[in-house]
């Protein structure tokens, strides 16, 4: 299980069994409202980071996508969304634009 699948199984879980003290659980409580509140916040502070220069701004990107991914991933685990459902999606994608295709294509 790669670390994003295993993110959405800690989520997924939080929602069937949700502790008192996990921030998943306080998301979880505030809905559609709170979750997309932080996502919106998130979302700014990536762009935010993107501007910034130098590793220290490579490195600030990275963290606030992880705090972004993360967000995401409850308000999918709110809406009971799989994870599978999103890389379907994004599958089909492949599919419509044939990139796949070309990428998996061997190089001559
Ligand atoms: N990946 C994350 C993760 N990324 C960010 N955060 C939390 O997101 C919050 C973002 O910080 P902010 O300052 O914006 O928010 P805040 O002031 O703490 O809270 P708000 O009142 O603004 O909601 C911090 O509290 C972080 O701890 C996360 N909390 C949990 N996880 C994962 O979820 C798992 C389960 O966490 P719990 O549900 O808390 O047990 C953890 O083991 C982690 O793997």
């Amino acid at each position: 299980m790669n670390v994003l699948s295993a993110l959405m199984a800690v989520i997924e879980d939080r929602r069937a069994n949700p502790p008192e003290k996990s921030y998943t659980t306080k998301l979880f409580n505030g809905g559609v409202p709170k979750i997309g509140e932080k996502i919106m916040e998130e979302a700014a502070e990536v762009v935010e980071a993107a501007g910034e220069e130098g590793d220290e701004g490579r490195q600030h990107l990275i963290y606030e996508a992880g705090d972004l991914i993360y967000h995401l991933f409850v308000m999918l685990g709110h809406k009971g969304i799989a994870l599978e459902e999103v890389e379907a999606e994004l599958g089909r994608r492949f599919g419509v634009s044939g990139i796949d295709e070309k990428a998996s294509r061997p190089q001559k």
